[in-house]
């Protein structure tokens, strides 16, 4: 958030100095980062990019038009602020100030030595010339990022005092009196909601089977109204429908082959050649007598008198006309049989003919059936609308500085992109800090516009992780489990309840990435299936072969794998793609099933290589 209101978007020009970059031998990381974040972090437009040498002229040129002629309101530049006797940029800097912003330098440099003892060594230089400011940052990447978060919140405020904005200065002031700038730099905790004392020392919920929390699930998930779809959007959707053919297919006698329409008494020997019937054509012009043929493709309509088509490679070509163009006869050589080689009308569809039910999921092969009868309008299912929220306080943006202590927020990403994957719509409800006013204004705003919100974190056993009692005491949820005997996601948490007199299903899946993932597939999918028609909700279960032996867990585990198929054997092996642990994603990347492993006992610690267990397929294989 900025400290100003400013309406105006800010002129920005974004300066990259560097010899490598300009010469081509390196990429203008930086450069291109600033121009991606500097519009995320104020009101901001890049009017002006350029890249040019550690050349004090050629640096001061752009600096003097962009300031003097462009009259932008901001320039960047980034890159030669070292000690190297290329680094120029502060030099060609000063010249051109009219006054210095040293605070600006200042804050950078302070923040920066907190991260980089190395930071002593830039020599920023920041400065205003007209109505233009200008920023020396890093050249790298990192450096030029992080920079650019420590003065962000001060930028539109300056930007507003250069050009006399008095009525938005003012406007800066109250907000600075009466508000913290969150972000600026590290996060201060939230007031807690619950004291330590107040929450149970142990989880009130019982744990339940997988089994049984996909059944609940399930039993909550209604399905959805149906809705008219052009056919051609309806790739992945449900029919709500049956679809019958209202014509025969073909509609005509067609032919199977490239060759000649024929009488089949005629046997083999010479035909002349009266015709040609290419595909699309109607021979109704055109008759098949005794001693003759008609020249005929596949797909063709088969002229009448004709019972028989012969392929070219069973004929010999005779007589040509004079110019080699037509054919005038031919020679059969081996003696047709009725009906050879042409399809009957209706032999593919009966007119009349049921060729889809409702409930069929469509695919490629069934919309090309809507296409080929004709079939433009379906009805379907409705998709649920779905919301993907991430809670905690230590969350930032995957494009945002990262604050000690925070982390990035991935849980978003890979639920979304998990869902998009299998072709649903959703909708980003953004991150929620731990506490129960954000928490309530952003499931509000996912219950909006959504029939079913998937959020993680916030489920297990911290003083901060309420969502739970958020769910129930701001929206009088049901909490139906909130424990779950799995590893990973113990602590799933799935919960319906009546918004605006509509019936929403929250998942509230634990914060673990890798956890996030594995429930998301179990209970999520299976849910937004149903709820979109689907009659085998349940994702696909297959046996597989164990590639090397595995050690049990205490909990039932899902654990990720990768499946493969050696040609002598019909069981795929299942390689794991390493311990899991559930912080950690790398231990399911290139994962396409989940094994179901049992939980260890005294008699059984491991799995030997070879022996056969069940696993959930997640992925395309
Ligand atoms: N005393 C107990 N502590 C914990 C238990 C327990 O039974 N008793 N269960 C553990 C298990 S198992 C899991 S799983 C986690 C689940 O925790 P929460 O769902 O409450 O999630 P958080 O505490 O908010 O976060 C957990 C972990 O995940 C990281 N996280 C959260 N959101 C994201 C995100 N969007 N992107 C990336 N990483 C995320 C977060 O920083 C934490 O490291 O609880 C155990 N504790
Ligand atoms: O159940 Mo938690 O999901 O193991 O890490
Ligand atoms: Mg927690």
């Amino acid at each position: 958030m900025s400290a100003s209101n400013n309406e105006r978007l800010i002129q920005t020009g974004i300066l990259t100095v560097s010899d490598r970059c300009f010469k081509g031998q390196a990429v203008d990381k930086s450069g291109h980062n600033l121009q991606a974040m500097v519009p995320n972090l104020f009101k901001a437009e890049i009017t002006a990019t350029q890249c040019v040498p550690d050349d004090i002229n050629k640096i001061q040129e752009v600096l003097l038009h962009w300031c003097d002629n462009m009259k932008l309101d901001l320039v960047l530049t980034t890159g030669g602020t070292g000690c190297t006797p290329r680094d120029v940029t502060p030099e060609a800097t000063k010249v051109i100030l009219e006054r210095e912003a040293p605070g600006m330098a200042t804050a950078m440099m302070i923040e920066s030595l907190k991260i980089t003892p190395l930071a002593m060594i830039s020599r920023l230089i920041c400065g205003i010339r007209g109505k233009t400011l200008i920023l020396n940052l890093p050249g790298s990447t990192n450096g030029s990022k992080q920079c650019m978060a420590f003065v962000k919140s001060a930028i539109p405020h300056a930007v507003d005092q250069l050009n006399a904005d008095t009525e938005k200065i003012d406007e800066t002031h109250r907000f600075l009196r009466h508000a913290s700038c969150k972000t600026y730099p590290k996060k201060k905790h939230e007031e807690m909601t619950v004291t330590v004392s107040d929450k149970p020392r142990q989880s009130p919920y019982p744990l339940i089977s997988v089994a049984e929390a996909q059944a609940v699930v399930l039993k909550e998930a209604d399905c959805l109204q149906t809705q008219i779809l052009d056919f051609e959007e309806a790739l992945g959707y449900v029919l709500a429908e049956e679809i019958t053919s209202a014509d025969n297919i073909p509609p005509f006698p067609a032919s199977v082959k490239d060759g000649y329409a024929v009488l089949s008494s005629d046997g083999a020997g010479i035909r002349k050649v009266v015709g040609d019937v290419p595909a699309g054509f109607w021979p109704d012009d055109l008759i098949v007598n005794s001693g003759s043929c008609i020249r005929i493709n596949t797909g063709a309509a088969v002229p009448s008198g004709a019972d028989a088509v012969v392929q070219v490679e069973d004929t010999e070509l005779l007589e040509t006309s004079e110019d080699g163009q037509k054919e005038l006869k031919i020679t059969i050589l081996k003696p047709p049989t009725v009906g050879q080689d042409i399809r009957p009308p209706g032999s593919d569809v009966k007119q009349g003919t049921v060729v889809l039910s409702s409930g069929s999921n469509l695919g490629p092969a069934e919309l090309g059936l809507l296409a080929t009868v004709g079939t433009t309008k379906v009805s379907v299912y409705c998709k649920p609308r779905i919301a993907v929220l991430s809670t905690g306080n230590e969350l930032v943006r995957p494009d945002e500085f990262l604050q000690p202590g925070c982390i990035r927020d991935s849980n978003k990403t890979s639920l979304k992109s998990l869902l998009q994957h299998r072709g649903f719509t959703v909708v980003d409800a953004g991150i929620a800090i731990d506490n129960h006013e954000d928490l309530v204004k952003k499931f509000k705003k996912a219950f909006e516009v959504a029939d079913v919100v998937v959020s993680s974190g916030g489920v297990s056993m911290g003083e901060r992780d309420i969502l739970k009692q958020v769910l129930e005491n701001s929206f009088g949820a049901k909490i139906h489990f909130g424990r779950v005997f799995m590893k990973p996601g113990k602590p799933t948490t799935f919960a319906t309840l009546q918004f605006k007199s509509k019936k929403k299903l929250v998942f509230g899946l634990p914060g673990n990435p890798v956890s996030a993932i594995v429930t998301c597939n179990l209970y999520v999918l299976p849910v937004l299936r149903k709820m979109m028609g689907f009659h085998r909700p349940l994702n696909t279960t297959i046996k597989v072969k164990l590639a090397h032996p595995v050690t049990l867990d205490l909990r039932p585990e899902y654990h990720c794998a990768t499946l493969k198929w050696e040609l002598e054997n019909p069981v795929p092996s299942a390689t794991s793609t390493g311990k899991l642990i559930s912080s950690r994603l790398l231990s399911m990347t290139s994962a396409n099933c989940l094994l179901i492993l049992p939980p260890r006992t005294n008699s059984l610690e491991m799995l030997d290589k070879g022996q056969q267990v069940d696993a959930v397929i997640i992925d395309w294989i």
